[in-house]
């Protein structure tokens, strides 16, 4: 059951979740499933999807293989789910990823993987879905996950550069199939506790991550898969070609206010004092 959502409020939708047997995707795939919908799950290996399915109490989240770079599979699977429910009304590209290194560190190689797979995975499921169910059936919604800052983070250049592209590919689709009424919207994610996040990084990185969001803490994966059921829901049929931050404030600044070196002895905030004007300083009126 939804701690936020109504019951069967997302009744009878077709949804698929990319890399749903994992993190933010199998919380967002768990929490769409526990709103009625029937949910797909996709990713390169069976048995955390399989977790994922068997994790649904009403056992309607299905699990299948998929690699989204490679566009035979992509097209197989979006055929399967098209030809078992007839229609997809929405698709979550959540798969996604990347290695933290110094720029100058990255191959030609590691710079290709990460963009095949997050912007070509991305574009792949995308246009196969769109014409393969939501143009033919004249509506649907897509959201992609990507990052803040929008600035970009150090160490990760080729998926800033991805994530960027993703961005925009949202916001030119939404334009362009608005007259096939899909809402395309982006999900810029902030740090989020998964386990992937906790274990793949650099331990100080991951130890000091809360340190830098204004909120002062890693984000909950049920935050994302609150918004991904409202966009679901009618609530978020007026949204299209949005970049949504997710991210505890951490996309305006980097770090709390205040600083620690900018504060007084009690965690204020320093500020300049008020000069106060006498009446017998007011200069006397022109003329
Ligand atoms: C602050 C953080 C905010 C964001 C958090 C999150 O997103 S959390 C969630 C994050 N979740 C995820 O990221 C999950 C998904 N991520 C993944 O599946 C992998 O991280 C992937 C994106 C590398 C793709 O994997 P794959 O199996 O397709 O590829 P592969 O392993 O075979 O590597 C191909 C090539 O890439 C290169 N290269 C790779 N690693 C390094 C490195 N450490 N060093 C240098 N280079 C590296 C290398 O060139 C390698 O070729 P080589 O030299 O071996 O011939
Ligand atoms: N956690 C965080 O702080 C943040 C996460 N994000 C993004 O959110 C998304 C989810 O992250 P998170 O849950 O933390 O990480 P995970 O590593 O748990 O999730 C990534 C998922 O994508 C799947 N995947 C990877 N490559 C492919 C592929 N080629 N084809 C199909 N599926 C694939 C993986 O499954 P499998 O390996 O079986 O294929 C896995 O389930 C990612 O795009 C991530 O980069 C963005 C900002 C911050």
């Amino acid at each position: 059951m939804s701690q936020v959502f109504r019951e069967g409020l997302l009744d009878g939708q077709v949804c698929i979740v990319t890399g749903g047997g994992s993190g933010l995707g199998r919380v967002t795939a768990l929490e769409l499933a526990s709103l009625g919908a029937q949910v797909i799950v996709c990713g390169r290996r069976e048995e955390p999807l399989q977790e994922t399915a068997a994790l649904a109490p009403a056992g309607n989240v299905r699990a299948a293989t998929c690699d989204i770079r490679e566009e035979d599979q992509v097209d197989a699977f979006v055929d399967g789910v098209v030809a078992e429910h007839g229609r997809i009304d929405l698709l979550v590209n959540n798969a996604g990823g990347q290695f933290m290194v110094p720029a100058e560190s990255i191959t030609p190689k590691g710079f290709r993987t990460v963009i095949r797979l997050n912007v070509e995975g991305t574009w792949l499921m995308t246009h196969a879905v769109a014409t393969k169910a939501m143009i033919p059936q004249r509506g649907g919604k897509i959201l992609s996950v990507t990052l803040t800052p929008h600035n970009g983070l150090p160490g990760m250049v080729h998926s800033c550069a991805a994530r960027a592209a993703v961005d925009n590919m949202m916001k030119v689709l939404a334009v362009e199939w608005a007259r096939f009424d899909i809402k395309l919207n982006a999900i810029a994610a902030g740090m989020f506790g998964t386990d992937t996040f906790l274990t793949k990084y650099p331990k100080p990185i991951v130890d000091g991550a809360a340190a830098t969001v204004p909120l002062q803490r890693l984000g909950r994966p049920e935050e994302i898969a609150w918004l991904v059921a409202h966009l679901a829901s009618p609530a978020g049929d007026y949204t299209t070609g949005s970049v949504i931050d997710v991210d505890g404030g951490r996309n305006n600044y980097l770090g709390t206010w205040p600083p620690g070196h900018e504060s007084d002895d009690a965690g204020n905030p320093l500020a300049e004092a008020r000069r106060h004007l006498r009446t017998d300083e007011v200069p006397p009126r022109a003329g």
